[in-house]
């Protein structure tokens, strides 16, 4: 089966990537996910400038439909995820960055630029905008002026990761801004953001940070996840790629990011519970799926979702 993608003329033998934050803060982790024969590629947990602890413990919890978190950035710093994703690996990598200001996002991209980094870069647009503004990817101007000052001076592979939008105006107004800029790849979604979970038992929240409130992920997601890739398939231009990330649980969640138009697809949440494992069991049903339906290669049904 060819379960290739390409990013950037980037390629990708087998289609599995990690959702970052997930199974990428240490070197050992995340060289445990490019030598799994069955991941093609590694995204590193956002990098900030610093080295960051993050959040209070618990900070992550698993729920029986997905997960909540609200990490807080914890991170070894810039240096030492450029460091690692400047040796050498038999598979791509993608390295994460996100600000804590637009003005750090602008310092981390300045660093990649003078790096001498050739790879794919990811630019978290969730991250945290000027007090009393939402995250930077809700701030449709704000957004537009970062991508402005950002291309006028980084002129290496550039994508960006996005949060779920939920309004199809919102899809309308974020790809007319991603349109005009020369990125290699979307990445879709993120957590959904400030959810909230509650114990009935001890009548409490189950995460410290934030009065319990922090980002939601897994199974319950997929369906914004799949709404998101294909919205965004639909709008952005064919050279910009979506990488498609949010509540993949089997083969067939999957097989549906595909028909949505996923390039490449990561796993977040699932691997957080099931451990590298999933890889080679999301390969396994889908190869059956495709097999019962007579297809060979992603490319078979990439983006070919049918409506009725
Ligand atoms: C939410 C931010 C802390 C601003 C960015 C890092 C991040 C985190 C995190 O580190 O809390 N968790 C997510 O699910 N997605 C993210 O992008």
């Amino acid at each position: 089966f060819d379960l290739t993608g390409q990013i950037n003329g980037v390629p990708f033998d087998r289609l599995f990537l990690n959702a970052s934050g997930v199974h990428c803060q240490s070197t050992t982790e995340l060289d445990e996910l490019l030598q799994d024969e069955f991941v093609g590629g590694a995204v590193t947990k956002s990098a900030t400038l610093e080295k960051r602890a993050g959040n209070p413990a618990p900070r992550y919890y698993e729920l029986a439909n997905g997960s909540i978190n609200s990490m807080g950035l914890p991170n070894n710093g810039f240096d030492y995820y450029i460091q690692y994703v400047l040796q050498f690996h038999a598979k791509p990598t993608i390295l994460s960055v996100a600000g804590l200001s637009a003005d750090d996002d602008i310092q981390l991209l300045n660093q990649i630029q003078d790096s001498d980094y050739q790879g794919l870069t990811e630019l978290n647009l969730s991250c945290p905008n000027v007090i009393g503004k939402p995250q930077m990817a809700y701030d449709f101007e704000g957004t537009q002026a970062l991508l402005q000052s950002v291309f006028s001076f980084f002129k290496k592979p550039l994508g960006v990761k996005l949060p779920p939008y939920f309004d199809l105006v919102h899809f309308d107004q974020i790809t007319a801004i991603l349109n005009q800029f020369p990125l290699t790849h979307v990445n879709s979604i993120n957590s959904i953001g400030n959810g909230l979970w509650v114990d009935v038992a001890s009548e409490s929240v189950v995460i410290k940070p934030k009065g319990g409130f922090g980002g939601l992920g897994g199974k319950m997601v997929l369906p914004t996840a799949l709404a998101n890739v294909r919205a965004l398939r639909q709008r952005l231009n064919d050279s910009i790629k979506v990488i498609g990330t949010g509540g993949v649980q089997t083969g067939a969640d999957v097989f549906a990011h595909i028909l949505c138009g996923a390039e490449l697809v990561s796993i977040g949440t699932q691997l957080q519970a099931e451990g590298i494992g999933v890889y080679h069991r999301l390969t396994n049903e889908l190869e059956r799926i495709m097999a019962d339906k007579g297809y060979t290669a992603l490319a078979d049904f990439r983006g070919k979702l049918n409506t009725i």
